[in-house]
């Protein structure tokens, strides 16, 4: 108990004795006072060296960009600050080589053992039960500070434990006073608020306070439920109150919630209140709380909302940020995935990516729209178990989706950012951004929702071929690198899914297995292993061979072929035209199917990569190809041109915003987007309806379903061709040839027609 005490007293808020503090100028003073404390705690509380010795370690194992001071903040940790207070280096750390082995008393995995950080017990056992034994980065960096009393501004990568971070302290805060004597309360108004953007979040943070102090009274009050439970429960007298701002300012007004006796206010997901536009409502409950207070915004990104606000309302902020400017903002087991997907071939590839990337596991598929969410969760049901989560859904359906999917009930959850921000799902394997965030934030959000507490996990990004520049900019501000892959191959798929499979067999009961077995052994007699490949099969889901698919469209019934040119022959500009002049000499029924042409981004190959349906592309590759081209059937993309529209940059993109883009594509004029809508700065799923000015015909209707796409519109309306204007032609339209010659690459001519012909045509 002595060294709780002293602990304590050393670092509670509340302790009254003055912190040793020396004078210097601005940023160095904080250092100094940081460190000043620290020695002193160091040289001077010897009885309680032991405990002491315990937080310094800790403290010099904080990351090196742990803290920096804000413009009004006065305070800063950083490791020179920890060289300063281990002048005497009484604990052999080794701070170049960030190497505590020297310390011969304590082993390095003590000092995050939360069990040794003078936290009462009653906190470190319900900790310990749910398996927390070891603090976080985060968690150890805002421990010291918080518990000092100290303002913070923490920032820390998604999923790295930010509620415990503020948790933590703040339990100890309200179990204990600064003696480590239990406190006894004579009042029951809430000593913490803990404002959280979203009601799923609030429930969250309410659920981790409760699992780590059953103790405390801790009241989750949010909107779209009946006031009348949140009003018992405040009433009955409570230690912590989490919210939602708008339910929050409904209580206070109703007279039910009073804040005159909060000392500790959280903001999570700062960012997010924004990005929900909850920034009035916040400002207004700031507003009604104590002036003498300790107050810690928690925030995955920094906005300059978020900014304005701890410059308003917070005291000489300590900045924790564990992320940076320049670092990638994500956790690092996630690996991020982009993916070039078309409006309509997006849904087609959903399950063949859930079925490769999620490995049988949880995927969160990120719409922008409720209505999108819907109608995504309902096309996947055909192949694997989704549910839809939005703000339209009740608050109590809601509830029921998410302990659903947490409990694997099902495995897919199609969601809107806003009913999804913040979710922490245990075991979420893959992340899909169905459709472009709206800004970084979102995204860092969204991605976030994997790789949780130290886990691995991958996040994909679909695109559009006009979100290229997007995709960019996106990777610079969120100081990410995505993999550019294409949609996964027949192969994987099949590949995958009879690992699922396998997988599943594994879950089969014994007995329900000898219940076939004299089945299975009759079958492998007469069939051998076919027998078995023909129920993995089955079990797949692909009972029938799979047809070819597009690589570009993912369109079934389509193959990519690649032509290539060799540069000695023609050094004439290689364009979409010089393909469909190709394809029109040497097999002209082709020239008349072809879907989408790009331009390969290879200055040593003059190429490009097209459709043809299945049929038409066997029948082309028979034929005979001029000399110096080449012409194959790809599995996988190679490097594009890109083909984005000019506008496509950096931006919100509001609803206002969407309907005025909408205005101009009606009246045929097709305005550069600034925003990342998606779409190139168009609606919702029209990712490709009109994004490529340089679009062009050229394909007749196939009877049969191959040739629409699944949104009804003919291929030819999709038709891309690599960023270059095409000319229209027909096939049987002899005369009048639109395409360019492939031999000279003069248009008007076909290269059977070439002045130039070296002979082969
Ligand atoms: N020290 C710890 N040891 C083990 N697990 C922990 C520890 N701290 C937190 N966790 C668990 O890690 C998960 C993520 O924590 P939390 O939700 O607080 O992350 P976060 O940083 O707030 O994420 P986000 O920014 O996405 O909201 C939770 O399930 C939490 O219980």
């Amino acid at each position: 108990m002595a060294s709780i005490i002293a602990l304590s007293s050393i670092f509670h808020p509340l302790y009254k004795k003055p912190l040793t503090t020396t004078t210097t100028t601005s940023t160095t003073t904080t250092t100094s006072t940081t460190t000043t404390t620290c020695t002193s705690i160091s040289l001077h509380t010897n009885s309680h060296f032991n405990n002491t010795t315990t937080l310094l370690k800790t403290l010099t194992f904080l990351p090196s960009a742990i803290a920096s001071s804000s413009s009004s903040s006065s305070s800063l940790l950083s490791e020179e600050a920890f060289k300063g207070v281990l002048q005497n280096n009484e604990l052999g750390y080794d701070f170049e080589n960030n190497d505590m082995s020297s310390h011969n008393n304590v082993e390095d995995d003590d000092e995050l053992d939360i069990s040794k950080l003078a936290l009462p017990s009653s906190l470190v056992d319900s900790l310990h039960k749910r398996g927390i034994t070891h603090l976080f980065p985060i968690q150890r960096a805002v421990l010291i500070p918080a518990l000092e009393g100290k303002d913070i501004i923490a920032r820390a990568k998604t999923g790295t434990g930010k509620t415990l971070a503020f948790g933590i302290p703040i339990i100890k805060g309200l179990t204990e006073d600064e003696h480590g004597i239990p406190h006894r309360r004579s009042s029951r108004l809430p000593r913490a608020l803990v404002l959280a953007p979203t009601r799923e979040l609030a429930k969250q943070v309410e659920k981790e306070i409760k699992e780590s102090a059953p103790y405390l009274n801790t009241v989750c009050v949010y909107g779209g439920v009946s006031y009348g439970i949140q009003q018992g429960a405040l009433s009955r007298g409570v230690d912590v109150v989490v919210g939602t701002p708008g339910r929050i300012i409904d209580l206070i007004n109703g007279n039910t919630l009073k804040l005159s006796e909060v000392q500790y206010l959280v903001l999570d997901e700062a960012d997010q209140m924004l990005a929900v536009g909850f920034e009035e409502d916040v400002e207004v409950i700031l507003e009604k709380l104590p002036s003498k207070r300790q107050s810690m915004l928690f925030s995955a990104t920094m906005p300059a909302w978020v900014k304005k606000l701890a410059r308003k309302y917070l005291d000489k902020p300590l900045t924790i940020d564990l992320v940076g400017d320049e670092d990638e903002k994500l956790a690092e087991g996630i690996k991020l995935y982009a993916i070039l997907a078309t409006g309509s071939s997006k849904r087609t590839i959903l399950s063949d990516l859930i079925t490769v990337y999620a490995k049988g596991g949880k995927t969160i598929v990120f719409t922008r729209t409720k209505k999108d969410a819907d109608e995504v969760s309902l096309s996947l049901t055909n192949s694997v178990t989704s549910e839809a989560l939005h703000g339209d859904i009740s608050q109590h359906q809601r509830e029921r989706t998410l302990n659903g999917f947490r409990q694997g009930k099902f495995t897919v959850l199609v969601a809107t950012d806003v009913a999804a921000r913040g979710l922490d799902i245990p075991n979420v394997d893959l992340i899909i951004h169905y459709e472009l965030p709206n800004d970084p934030e979102t995204f860092v959000h969204r991605s976030g929702r994997t790789g949780r507490a130290g886990k691995e996990g991958n996040a994909i990004l679909l695109y559009t071929s006009s979100q290229r520049r997007t995709v960019r900019s996106l990777e610079h501000d969120v100081g990410c690198k995505f993999e550019f892959v294409s949609p996964p191959a027949m192969e994987e798929i099949l590949e995958s899914s009879a690992k699922h499979v396998v997988a599943a067999l594994n879950g089969v009961h014994p007995e329900s297995v000898t219940f076939f077995t004299p089945t299975a052994e009759r079958l492998i007699e007469e069939q051998g292993t076919s027998a078995l490949a023909a129920a993995l099969a089955q079990l797949s889901g692909f009972s029938r061979p799979p047809s070819s698919r597009s690589l570009i469209t993912h369109e079934q019934g389509w193959v990519t072929l690649k032509l290539t040119r060799d540069s000695d022959i023609s050094r004439r500009f290689f364009s979409a035209r010089s393909v469909t002049g190709f394809l029109s000499d040497v097999y002209s029924p082709a020239s008349g199917e072809v879907g989408k042409i790009h331009i390969i981004a290879d200055d040593r190959i003059q190429g490009a990569i097209f459709d043809l349906p299945e049929d038409v592309a066997k029948e082309l590759l028979k034929r005979e190809i001029p000399p110096g081209s080449t012409i194959s059937k790809i599995t996988k993309l190679p490097p594009l041109q890109d083909d984005g529209p000019p506008g496509d940059s950096y931006g919100r993109f509001s609803d206002r915003d969407r309907s005025s883009r909408r205005g101009s594509r009606d009246q045929r004029g097709f305005k550069a987007s600034r925003g990342w809508g998606g779409s190139g700065g168009r609606g919702r799923g029209s990712d490709d309806d009109f994004g490529d000015p340089f679009r062009k015909g050229g394909r007749s209707n196939r009877s049969g379903g191959s040739s629409r796409s699944r949104t009804g519109k003919s291929s030819e309306d999709n038709r891309l061709i690599g960023g270059r204007q095409s000319s229209r032609f027909s096939s049987s339209d002899r005369g009048s040839f639109g395409g360019s010659c492939f031999n000279c690459g003069g248009s008007g001519h076909r290269a059977s027609d070439c002045p130039n012909n070296g002979g082969f045509f």
